[in-house]
């Protein structure tokens, strides 16, 4: 039988300092990485911007719909996430995952409206080829705007169907979505179910934190999990650890 095919999102604020800029959290990226060296799955690898990519969008007024035509601006964030890549590729690699970096810059664009299209064959490939590729948010070309961000969430909804994957993961630092009283929601099958609870991030975030996530993940076709580090390799071992976004058409 062929192993899974497996979409999963390390979240920026799992695998960096959020709070510090540009700072790897070394232990947590570690542990991480431990676990994915487990799995048997054919996996994609999408990591966010934690304090590399939001730290420089917020300070160019970048977001995912407010853009920038400054050069030095766009190339500040996307130098920052390329960074990042190289220390997620970096730490997979040397524990034995066949990880390389695909960098949405190149292979990303909206239109006026916002539409996110990616070239996704060579993501496809690379996967028949046994390799993992490691994606993660950006800045891309975004007509009438010059270049917005594009979130890790963002790609991971484009990504699942061009994979034809089994299963999606996001692991962030919180367990699942959390309701009003603090405690894991099960199921989210639309977004008025949690729309009181969910919010922005702690952190510098550009990208609309747990609410964009939900909102996100509600688009997909296949049903997500949002977790925390702890239960990423509950995760990609088969079980469905924090909250399932149930996807499909509202
Ligand atoms: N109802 C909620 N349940 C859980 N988290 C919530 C909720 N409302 C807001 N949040 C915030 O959303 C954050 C998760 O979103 P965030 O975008 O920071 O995660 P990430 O994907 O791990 O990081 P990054 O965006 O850098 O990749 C949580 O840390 C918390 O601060
Ligand atoms: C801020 C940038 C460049 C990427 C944001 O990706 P996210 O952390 O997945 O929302």
């Amino acid at each position: 039988m062929s192993p899974e095919t497996v979409v999963l999102k390390l979240g920026g604020s799992v695998v960096t300092e959020k709070d510090r800029p540009e700072t790897v959290d070394t232990a947590a990226l570690q542990r991480a990485v431990a676990a994915v060296a487990e799995s048997d799955a054919a996996l994609v690898v999408v990591h966010g911007g934690g304090s590399f990519g939001h730290h420089h969008a917020d300070e160019h007024g970048v977001s995912t719909t407010t853009g920038t035509r400054d050069p030095e601006g766009a190339l500040a964030i996307h130098d920052a996430m390329v960074e990042l890549n190289r220390a997620v590729v970096e730490a997979l690699q040397a524990a034995g995952v066949a990880a390389l970096p695909v960098q949405p810059l190149s292979a990303a664009a909206r239109d006026e409206g916002g539409a996110l299209s990616l070239a996704t064959e060579p993501v496809e490939r690379l996967l028949d080829e046994g390799f993992v590729p490691v994606l993660h948010g950006d800045v891309i070309a975004h007509e009438g705007e010059g270049v917005t961000v594009l979130s890790g969430d963002e790609l991971v909804v484009a990504l699942a169907p061009a994979v034809d994957a089994d299963r999606v993961g996001l692991c962030s630092t919180v367990p699942g979505v959390l309701d009003d009283a603090g405690s894991v929601v099960d199921r989210v099958d639309a977004f008025a179910d949690v729309a009181d609870a969910v919010g922005d991030s702690d952190a510098t975030d550009v990208t609309g934190g747990m609410a964009g996530k939900v909102r996100a993940l509600l688009a997909l076709g296949v049903p997500a999990q949002i977790f925390g580090p702890d239960a990423l390799g509950a995760f990609l071992a088969g079980e469905a650890p924090g909250t399932t976004i149930a996807g499909g058409p509202e």
